[in-house]
């Protein structure tokens, strides 16, 4: 183990040495006359008697948010050098335990036993921080990762390295607690396969953009031996973007992870080492139902397919407490068999209670297809999204035009005809009877009243003309991975 005492030395010396940021994870190299070597550990010890400079010094240094006095007052700080901290010549977004920007949430749902860690990044009021998650003893903490105000130095508890991975290294490789209360850092908590780098998509063309950010049809390198894919991939851009913004962009990411579904737009996975933040997911060529509604001039069937598809996607966001609140043929996307495909989860929330979910946002919001009740109070329930799916049916039948797109009212004022029932939609003469029916139970103006989405799937099912369900036995799904193996390789 080497260590070079001028390096250490630096600590107490910073108030006269220039300001040096280096790159994350380039090696310092050793001075010369760096003969006398002691080791972080042995410095600790000896620094521990300087305690009243030591401490004076780290405040003066002392950046971003204060650290907890009780933990860390009065302790020294130790530069730790490089050839010490025993880390790989590799970037923070190279290491297995670094899962880039991450909400507190879903860090503790990623951590599960004693010991486990993860580093991810997070905003805090305009500044961007590295964050070290940590369980212990069934509980979770967050240490901010600070940085010395000259010299740039990382730290957490004690030492202080260049980079963050010198810091976890140099605490793994030297069993180092990162609390004042010994906590240690045992075992990392890997990236998930569904997390990607930023290096695997390679972007093609635009695709269209929306509120939140930019679609490109993009290649996905899957891994170094496999082929590549077409997917499309939604960007957040924008250097006005909030924290606020990029904590709904990762919400949304979160929410699609875990969803699988027929009728429900497939994700691969999410790059958020770094910005710009990007979705990727299965690449739908047919584009929006909006756009077959406006161009393409569908048949009955394929209208009654439409609805039958959406509505089961629709259900089983329900099933899984989710509400929408953005249902529109413009956020329905269609697959190669035509099938619909519900996207767009910018603005949907979680409803655990099933209470619904109040909220009163600002921004951009879909008027023309919202509940009275969500208008009048901003609460948003599963019957909410019924009355916006009535919006939708009016949609299909009326060649994809926007509801109330012939009335002159705007704003506040078409917002309060709306709630006080002056004005309702008429969904024309050219729908068939049965889904004027369907119509009525989804616009009702009493909530409680609507039909819930799993009593629509059971209408629409026994319609004529209704598409049949082909699942894929276990043959076909074997002969169909065979075949694309050939294609793939051969
Ligand atoms: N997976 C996909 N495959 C093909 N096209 C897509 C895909 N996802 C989105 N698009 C297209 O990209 C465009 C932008 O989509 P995005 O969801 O960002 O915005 P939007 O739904 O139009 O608006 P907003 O988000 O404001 O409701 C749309 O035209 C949509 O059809």
């Amino acid at each position: 183990m080497e260590t070079h005492k001028k390096d250490s030395d630096k600590i107490l010396e910073e108030k006269t040495q220039p300001d040096h940021m280096p790159s994350e994870g380039k090696p310092i190299a050793p001075k010369k006359g760096d003969e006398k070597k002691e080791s972080a550990e042995e410095k600790a010890k000896k620094l521990a008697g300087q305690r009243s400079v030591l401490t004076v010094l780290k405040a003066e240094e002392n950046t971003g948010k204060k650290p907890t006095p009780a933990k860390t007052k009065g302790t020294p700080l130790v530069q730790v050098p490089c050839a010490e901290s025993g880390r790989l010549n590799r970037t923070i977004e190279d290491e297995p335990y670094y899962h880039g920007f991450m909400t507190t949430e879903q860090a503790e749902k990623a951590l599960t036993s004693n010991g486990e860690f993860l580093v991810r990044k997070t905003d805090v009021g305009q500044a961007i921080y590295f964050i070290l998650s940590v369980r212990e003893k069934k509980k979770n903490l967050h240490l901010l990762i600070k940085r010395t105000a000259k010299r740039r130095l990382y730290w957490i508890h004690i030492f202080a390295c260049r980079t963050v991975n010198d810091l976890i290294q140099y605490h793994i490789s030297h069993n180092k607690p990162v609390t004042e209360t010994g906590v240690l850092l045992v075992r990392f908590v890997p990236k998930t396969k569904w997390q990607l780098n930023h290096e695997q998509v390679i972007r093609i063309k635009e695709l269209g953009s929306g509120q939140f950010g930019t679609v490109y049809l993009c290649w996905l390198q899957l891994s170094a031996y496999k082929s590549r894919r077409q997917v499309a991939v939604k960007m957040l851009q924008g250097h006005n973007m909030t924290t606020d913004d990029k904590v709904k962009f990762l919400r949304e990411a979160n929410l699609m992870q875990s969803l699988k579904h027929p009728n429900v737009v497939k994700i691969f996975g999410i790059a958020a080492s770094r910005e710009p933040f990007m979705i990727v997911m299965e690449y739908y060529p047919n584009d929006s139902l909006e756009n077959a509604l406006t161009k393409g001039n569908p048949s009955e069937i394929d209208k009654l397919n439409f609805l039958f598809d959406a509505a089961k996607g629709l259900q089983y966001l329900h099933e899984k407490s989710i509400i929408h609140r953005d249902i529109a043929a413009r956020n329905c996307l269609l697959d190669a068999d035509r099938r619909v495909m519900i996207s767009d989860f910018g603005l949907s929330v979680v409803d655990r209670c099933n209470n619904g979910v109040r909220e009163r946002k600002g921004g951009r919001l879909p008027v023309r297809s919202m509940a009275p009740e969500t208008l009048k109070k901003f609460t948003y329930t599963k019957a909410s999204d019924v009355y916006s799916y009535g919006a939708m049916m009016y949609e299909v039948y009326n060649q994809g035009r926007e509801p109330f797109y012939n009335c002159q009212l705007q704003g506040n004022v078409l917002r309060r005809a709306i709630t006080n029932n002056k004005i309702s939609l008429k969904i024309g003469n050219d729908c068939p009877d049965a889904m004027r029916i369907l119509f009525k139970h989804c616009r009702n103006m009493d909530p409680t009243k609507r039909f819930t989405f799993a009593e629509i799937v059971e209408y629409l099912a026994t319609e004529d003309g209704i598409r049949e369900e082909i699942i894929p036995t276990y043959w076909e799904k074997k002969r169909k991975s065979v075949k694309t193996f050939f294609k793939t390789y051969i």
